[in-house]
């Protein structure tokens, strides 16, 4: 990966899901990249305190009525999410040249490139991604071949993150779990090998706000999300009745959404909210989306005490990797696919 400028429309069609725009280099949204963007609602987010004593109630009730809600107190330190915001503005700000050299394969799931989930549309998305499980110790080498120092504080920091974000993601399952009347020995595999993806998003600057997506309608795969959005907003969730809400960034807070594999877990009490990032023509953005879900031997079914003759399990069991692998099939129908057949009278 020699060249220098390397724009989305000089790279090989098989390459266009995979390699971003050269974002600067445009006055205007080309045509590949135009959408038609519905206006947001006004609305807000709940915004809970973990050390509330309600606090319990608060999330079961966000979760089953929108699928979303902010957080304080949520024990991540604010320091570290202002460093881990500060890599991943170091990151972006590199060439584009030298964000290739760290290109995820185009079946893979770490690394740099569009959006997984730019498969779902017609339209390609104004934004890139970086994704990682754990230390990206081989990618950091080939980002910053010549700073072995750059190459360390950006794992340090990207590990520091994933770990207090587990910690603060474990916390708040916890609790969701006590919401539902629930024990430990409910979901004894939580206490295993959970798996989790840190990706971070970047949306540049957008000569034209209105014709581009950041990252298009989505729910997510996971039990459960975290994102640190700092203080510009773009992201946005799909009340019922309601439209798009905004979250206006609070300094501090944790944006919190239900994925599907917690809308399977609970039976369908929790919803997987539909949501969707716009760009803006003033402010690069960047988020950090701590992507949540079960060991990867685990199967996701409907709890068995959350089901009786009156609420029969809605949907079949499922691993992760095997819903993930659906869902770049089915997109957004794919919880539908994976529910129950009612079975016939005979
Ligand atoms: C295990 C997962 C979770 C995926 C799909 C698959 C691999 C990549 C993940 C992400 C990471 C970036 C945002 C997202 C929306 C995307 O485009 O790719 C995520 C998506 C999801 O939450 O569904
Ligand atoms: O950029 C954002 O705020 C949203 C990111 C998101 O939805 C995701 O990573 O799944
Ligand atoms: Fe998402």
């Amino acid at each position: 990966m020699g060249s220098v400028s390397y724009s989305y429309q000089n790279s090989p069609s098989h390459l266009k899901h995979v390699v971003p725009l050269d974002f600067n280099s445009v006055k205007t949204v080309p045509d590949s990249h135009e959408w038609v963007v519905e206006p947001h609602a006004s609305g807000s987010l709940p915004l809970i305190n973990l050390s509330d004593p309600n606090a319990k109630s608060l999330i079961r009730q966000a979760c089953e009525k929108l699928g979303a809600f902010q957080v304080i107190n949520h024990g991540v330190p604010m320091n570290l999410l202002k460093q881990v915001e500060l890599e991943t503005f170091r990151l972006f700000n590199l060439p584009t040249h030298r964000k290739l050299c760290a290109l995820r394969s185009p079946d893979g799931i770490v690394g740099y490139g569009v959006p997984r989930i730019q498969c779902y549309f017609s339209k390609l998305l104004w934004s890139e991604g970086f994704s990682m499980m754990k230390a990206p110790v081989e990618h950091a080498a080939q980002l910053w071949p010549h700073q072995p120092d750059q190459q360390t504080t950006f794992c340090n920091i990207m590990e520091e993150g994933q770990k207090e974000m587990k910690a603060s993601t474990e916390r708040m399952m916890k609790l969701i779990v006590e919401s539902l009347e629930l024990g430990p020995e409910d979901v004894k595999w939580l206490k295993g090998e959970t798996e989790a993806l840190f990706a971070l998003n970047s949306y540049p600057i957008c000569p034209e706000p209105n014709k581009a997506m950041g990252l298009g309608p989505h729910t997510d795969t996971s039990l459960l999300t975290v994102v640190y959005q700092s203080s510009c907003s773009g992201l946005q969730f799909l009340g019922d009745g309601i439209g798009w809400i905004p979250v206006h960034p609070i300094p501090g807070t944790l944006v919190v959404n239900v994925g599907d594999l917690l809308s399977i877990l609970t039976n369908g009490r929790f919803k997987s909210v539909l949501h969707r990032a716009v760009v803006n023509d003033t402010h690069h953005r960047v988020s950090v989306a701590y992507i949540y879900g079960p060991p990867s031997d685990v199967k996701i079914s409907p709890l068995t005490k959350l089901t009786d003759d009156d609420h029969p399990p809605l949907y079949r069991p499922v691993v992760w990797k095997d819903y993930a692998y659906a869902k770049s099939k089915h997109h957004n129908n794919t919880l539908n696919f994976f529910k129950n057949t009612k079975e016939e009278d005979p």
